[in-house]
């Protein structure tokens, strides 16, 4: 199993990952949550923000890189009713990112690696939740690029309900000049106005706390802009919403893992299923969920 080139595993903290260390690019994958902590092109910095009080810890959430949110995102009370009512719990953002995968294949090519990991029926008796249904993610990285894809399968007899998120960090070297294109026309739920709905205009800029939910158009790659300049470019699929989300500086201070002015140097843009864009799986169907993340040069 481990006659691989590239790929072999460390030790992050009290934590085993896949580390892929390729000719072009690297990337290390924590078994634990299934969490992608580092992509970069050789040369290059890492693509995704992970904290600077970063934590590798049995049962600890980590803070950046991609947590996956499965098999539900956000707080219960406010998913959909279906989903809700197969939760015991008020947790936020699943069980899933806590979980311990297991790795389940890696393909190695000149030009490409893939990891595969793989969350079982087993580890999946959750008491807090009845459903019953496997997750994988496929990782793909390249030279230019990173992708992740994340099936559900339903297990069970009844139907099942999930929403979902990539829950993607973000590095930028100031917030206040960060943009996000691609989600003008939009609708969204701000969750710090009540829940209420708005259209976005332009692109989205941060001044401070900032947690939305875009209905978003997958056809639409999303750009991260640094001033002018597009720094990655988002392309989602499966996926008819996004969220958008920095703590800005007073929930900084609260946030587990968290340096108080770290707010103005990251962003969350999350592929994701959420509110509306919750997916039913009827017995044996799967949902896919996925994001590719390139440089737009
Ligand atoms: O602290 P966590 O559980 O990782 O959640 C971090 C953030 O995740 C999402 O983006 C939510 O929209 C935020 O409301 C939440 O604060």
């Amino acid at each position: 199993m481990t006659n691989w080139q590239y790929t072999h595993m460390i030790r992050l903290g009290e934590l085993d990952a896949v580390e892929v260390r390729h000719p072009a690019f690297i990337a290390r994958v924590c078994l634990q949550g299934a969490h992608l902590v580092h992509f970069a092109p050789t040369g290059q910095d890492n693509w995704l923000w992970l904290s600077e009080q970063v934590q590798f810890l049995p049962g600890r959430s980590i803070r950046g890189g991609v947590p996956i949110c499965w098999p539900w995102f956000g707080v219960p009370e406010k998913n959909p009713p279906a989903v809700r009512d197969q939760l015991r719990t008020d947790a936020a953002h699943g069980f899933a990112r806590t979980a311990l995968w297991s790795l389940a294949g890696v393909a190695e090519s000149a030009d490409a690696v893939s990891v595969r990991l793989a969350l079982s029926a087993a580890d999946l008796q959750a008491p807090q939740w009845s459903g019953e249904a496997r997750a994988e993610l496929l990782l793909t990285f390249t030279a230019v690029s990173c992708s992740l894809e994340l099936v559900t399968t339903n297990l069970g007899a009844s139907p099942l309900h999930i929403t979902q998120a990539l829950h993607t960090y973000l590095p930028t070297p100031d917030i206040h000049n960060t943009r996000v294109h691609g989600l003008a026309g939009c609708r969204y739920i701000d969750t710090l106005q009540e829940w209420q709905e708005f259209e976005q205009r332009g692109p989205v800029r941060f001044s401070g706390e900032t947690d939305r939910i875009y209905y978003s158009n997958p056809q639409q790659p999303l750009g991260i802009y640094h001033a002018e300049t597009c720094a990655v470019q988002l392309e989602a699929s499966g996926s008819h919403s996004t969220v958008v989300w920095n703590p800005g500086p007073e929930k900084a201070q609260r946030l587990s893992d968290f340096l108080p002015a770290a707010w103005t140097r990251m962003l969350c843009v999350e592929t994701a299923n959420a509110l509306d864009d919750a997916q039913s799986l009827e017995p044996g169907d799967s949902a896919h969920l996925s994001l590719m993340m390139r440089t737009a040069n």
